[in-house]
């Protein structure tokens, strides 16, 4: 797993464990680790042209340092110092080791043909110490233009403890932020960088152990790796039957749409359900019994469907292409009300939207998985917009106010579950963004939720999973829903791998 704390956190664990070391101890720690994360970055440090874009702060500090130590192994390191203040002790460090700093003049613009803009351009590699968790709101000024030329030369950027002007407890980016290769962060995670749009600034996050776990408390927001979804995945054992492993009752599809019937049945049947049953218009179990014989299928009287909801299911997925009608709510409020762990999906968080009590004052288990358009339905004065430039931020008001489990599906999938820290998982990629794949997720998640899982775990794997079967599906050209479905047995199998 890996942990990340938000900001106020890391200030006071750092001055607890700062107040019992040397001075400047902490930032020694942070600048060889840094050095480290760098000279890995390099073909080689002797002779290599390194440009630190230093700020006004410590962050600027470690990179100073930092760049002392290239130097002394012989790279050729230059400072362009930006900020209204330098930190002083790790620019004489620098200059004693035989780099060199140069002023950037404080115009908002740096010209084209600057001797910064020069610097920058012939750099082999780009450390960004402009802000580190000091830095608020998008970068400002000439710390602006320096991201700006970062961003357009051929150097890899190596980010000193976060991207400068991403927000870093949310993962918000709002002005410019630098988008680096690799961020080397000190002591703990912090949120932004697993959650998008910042996560996708921070490239490939590096952690630099500077002593200070035995200071953190729980996390806020949590990472899981392979190791952890393998730990917690139901697998079956040797007295396993198939009502052990897990009954999942579907409430899913309609007569328009067919497919999200199928493609959930399936995501479930691939993630190591013990049996579904499905439940829904004679047209569609047709099609999901032509596609999955394995289903068990209750057909439902359009007169009176409710009579024929399958009972003894450990766990229900509702919503995924069934509608918005009010049989669709009928159903919906009388699977609330048994005491099975739910799953409500499309449709069903959009029903919810109206009909908050139903999960607010549910005792079982319930879990939504909404898109960001499904979530702003169920916030008021909130756009779609809103929810992803601040994914974390939402899902954790949505599942306060609907006192549940929440999994917000987008360019990162977050977690939120009320007094529990929140989840980002790793594995997504743009290749899901197609029709279908949510269905499969449902499916899937679901399964999961029968075979025992509480609702955190079950979406924490699932979307793992999701990912990692996505990355696996991918040949080169695009995949569709049906092909995530045929590669979940081997994302399952490479947990162990990975
Ligand atoms: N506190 C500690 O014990 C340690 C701190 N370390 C480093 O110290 C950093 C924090 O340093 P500081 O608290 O000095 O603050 P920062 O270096 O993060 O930045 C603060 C400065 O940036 C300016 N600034 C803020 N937002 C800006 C924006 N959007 N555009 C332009 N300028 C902006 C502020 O005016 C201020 O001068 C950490 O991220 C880490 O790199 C490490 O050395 C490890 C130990
Ligand atoms: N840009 C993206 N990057 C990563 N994952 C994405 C992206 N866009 C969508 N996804 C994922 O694809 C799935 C789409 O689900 P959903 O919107 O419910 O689609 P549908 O209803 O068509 O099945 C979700 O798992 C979501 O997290
Ligand atoms: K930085």
């Amino acid at each position: 797993m890996r942990y990340a704390h938000a900001v106020e956190t890391v200030r006071k664990a750092e001055g607890e464990l700062m107040a019992r070391l040397p001075d400047g101890a902490l930032m020694q720690r942070a600048a060889t680790g840094l050095a480290g994360v760098c000279a890995r970055v390099l073909p080689r440090v002797y002779g290599s042209r390194v440009v630190l874009l230093i700020g006004s702060g410590d962050n600027g500090g470690d990179a100073l340092y930092a760049g002392s130590q290239l130097a002394r192994r012989g790279a050729a390191v230059r400072a362009l110092l930006v900020g209204s203040r330098v930190h002083e002790a790790g620019l004489a460090a620098l200059r004693a080791a035989g780099g060199r700093a140069v002023d950037v003049p404080r115009s908002a613009e740096i010209p084209a043909g600057s001797a910064a803009s020069m610097e920058v351009a012939a750099a082999d590699l780009i450390v960004d110490g402009l802000v580190g968790i000091g830095g608020s709101g998008g970068l400002r000024g000439p710390h602006a233009s320096l991201a700006i030329l970062a961003g357009a030369a051929e150097a890899p950027v190596v980010a000193v403890d976060l991207p400068s002007g991403i927000d870093v407890d949310t993962g918000a980016v709002e002005g410019t932020a630098v988008r680096a290769d690799v961020t080397a962060t000190f002591g703990t995670h912090k949120p932004g960088l697993f959650v998008n749009p910042g996560a996708a600034h921070a490239g490939v996050v590096e952690f630099v152990d500077i002593g200070l776990a035995g200071e953190l408390p729980t996390a806020r927001l949590e990472c899981p790796q392979a190791g952890d979804i393998d730990a917690l995945l139901p697998r079956p054992e040797p007295e396993s039957t198939k009502y052990r492993r897990g009954v999942l009752g579907m409430a899913v599809g309609s007569d328009r749409f067919r497919g999200a019937a199928v493609l959930a049945a399936g995501g479930a049947l691939r993630g190591g359900v013990g049996m579904v049953r499905y439940a829904g218009r004679e047209a569609v179990a047709t099609e999901v019994v032509r596609r999955w014989p394995e289903v068990v299928v209750s057909v439902l009287d359009p007169g009176d469907p409710l009579a024929g909801l399958p009972e003894g299911v450990n766990a229900w997925v509702v919503g995924p292409g069934r509608g918005v009608d009010g049989a669709a709510a009928a159903e919906l409020e009388s699977i609330l009300a048994t005491s099975a762990p739910v799953l409500l999906d499309a449709d069903a968080v959009t029903l919810l939207g109206q009909r908050p009590r139903l999960v607010r004052d549910r005792a079982a288990p319930t879990l939504l998985t909404p898109h960001a358009g499904e979530l702003a339905r169920l916030l008021p004065d909130t756009s779609p917009r809103e929810v992803e430039a601040r994914r974390l931020e939402h899902a954790t008001r949505a599942a306060e106010e609907y006192r549940c489990v929440v999994l917000l599906k987008g360019s990162t999938t977050v977690i939120a579950e009320p007094g529990r820290p929140a989840a980002a998982d790793p594995t997504g990629t743009s290749l899901l963004a197609t029709a279908g794949t949510g269905d499969v997720l449902s499916g899937l998640v679901g399964s999961l939720l029968s075979g025992g899982l509480a609702p955190r775990e079950a979406a924490m794997c699932g979307a793992y999973l999701h990912g990692l079967a996505a990355r696996l599906a991918h040949d080169g050209g695009p995949i569709g829903a049906s092909d995530l479905i045929d590669a979940l047995p081997a994302a399952i199998r490479a947990l162990r791998a990975e």
